[in-house]
């Protein structure tokens, strides 16, 4: 497509740099940022109103969850959540539904420059079905691989690009703190049900994900105050440009 000048003064061939430029400033580039961390430890809490505060400044926003977030993808979860099942089986449909997911919602969001925020992608993987599990790390790396490498819709990404959070919030807190919140909180599901020990294991599972991609991730202490939290929240999304600061705002 020419860019707007080009087209005015009926240049051909237009100009690759200002055609560039009429791209870029056309869509804004998307985003996609994952919350992560263990049940309870308060990504909920907070979530919709970083999804606000990016509307707030004019951006369009893909509020989205996993296991879930198409219709294929929920059923998955509801199977995940409810039914019992072995590692693998549990690991292979995180992935299914991460997939449908990937491919009918956050891609196409993604194309038209949109923030996609989802409570939860395939470091919850690791994390549970890995670390809490006992299923492999490795046999996990190729799946991601495999469910995550070839939906970019936009031109530019080689073939093998995979595709992974720009940005990982991880709402890090001790298993015993997030077991007493849940406590009262809600009916737990097959996951929450589990014994602290898990949620141990589950909680190192982040942690080692976060060594491995310390660019991506950006640690949030979950164990300080509701208001404490958000502003580690919104000073992660200012420091990389993605929000102007926020002045007064609240979650
Ligand atoms: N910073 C906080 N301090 C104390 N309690 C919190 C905090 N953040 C959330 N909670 C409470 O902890 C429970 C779990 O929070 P939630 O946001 O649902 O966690 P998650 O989505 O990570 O499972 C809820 O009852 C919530 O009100
Ligand atoms: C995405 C994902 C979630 N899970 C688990 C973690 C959670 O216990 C559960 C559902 O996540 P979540 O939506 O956080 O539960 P809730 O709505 O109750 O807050 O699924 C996995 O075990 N593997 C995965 O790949």
């Amino acid at each position: 497509m020419a860019c707007a000048l080009c087209r005015i003064k009926q240049l051909v061939p237009p100009c690759a740099a200002l055609e560039e430029i009429s791209v870029s400033t056309a869509l804004p580039k998307g985003l996609f940022i994952s919350f992560e961390g263990i049940d309870g430890a308060g990504k909920s809490s907070h979530i919709e109103a970083l999804a606000q505060a990016f509307r707030d400044q004019g951006r369009v926003v893909t509020l989205t969850r996993e296991p879930g977030g198409t219709p294929l993808a929920e059923k998955l979860r509801a199977l995940m959540l409810h039914d019992a099942m072995d590692p693998l089986t549990e690991a292979l449909i995180a992935f299914a539904a991460r997939r449908d997911h990937l491919v009918q919602v956050i891609e196409p969001a993604l194309a038209r420059g949109e923030v996609v925020i989802s409570d939860r992608f395939t470091d919850a993987t690791f994390a549970y079905q890995g670390a809490g599990r006992g299923f492999s790390w490795e046999q996990l790396s190729v799946l991601e691989r495999m469910a995550q490498t070839g939906t970019a819709l936009q031109a530019g990404p080689a073939p093998d690009f995979m595709r992974e959070p720009d940005m990982t919030l991880w709402f890090d807190l001790p298993a015993e703190v997030a077991a007493e919140r849940l406590a009262t909180a809600r009916v737990p599901d097959r996951f929450e049900a589990q014994p602290g020990e898990f949620f141990a294991r589950v909680a190192q599972g982040y942690a080692e994900r976060a060594r491995t991609a310390p660019q991506r991730f950006v640690r949030i202490d979950a164990h300080a105050s509701r208001h404490a939290v958000w502003q580690q929240i919104t000073q992660a999304v200012v420091r990389k440009g993605w929000l102007a600061i926020m002045v007064g705002s609240k979650p």
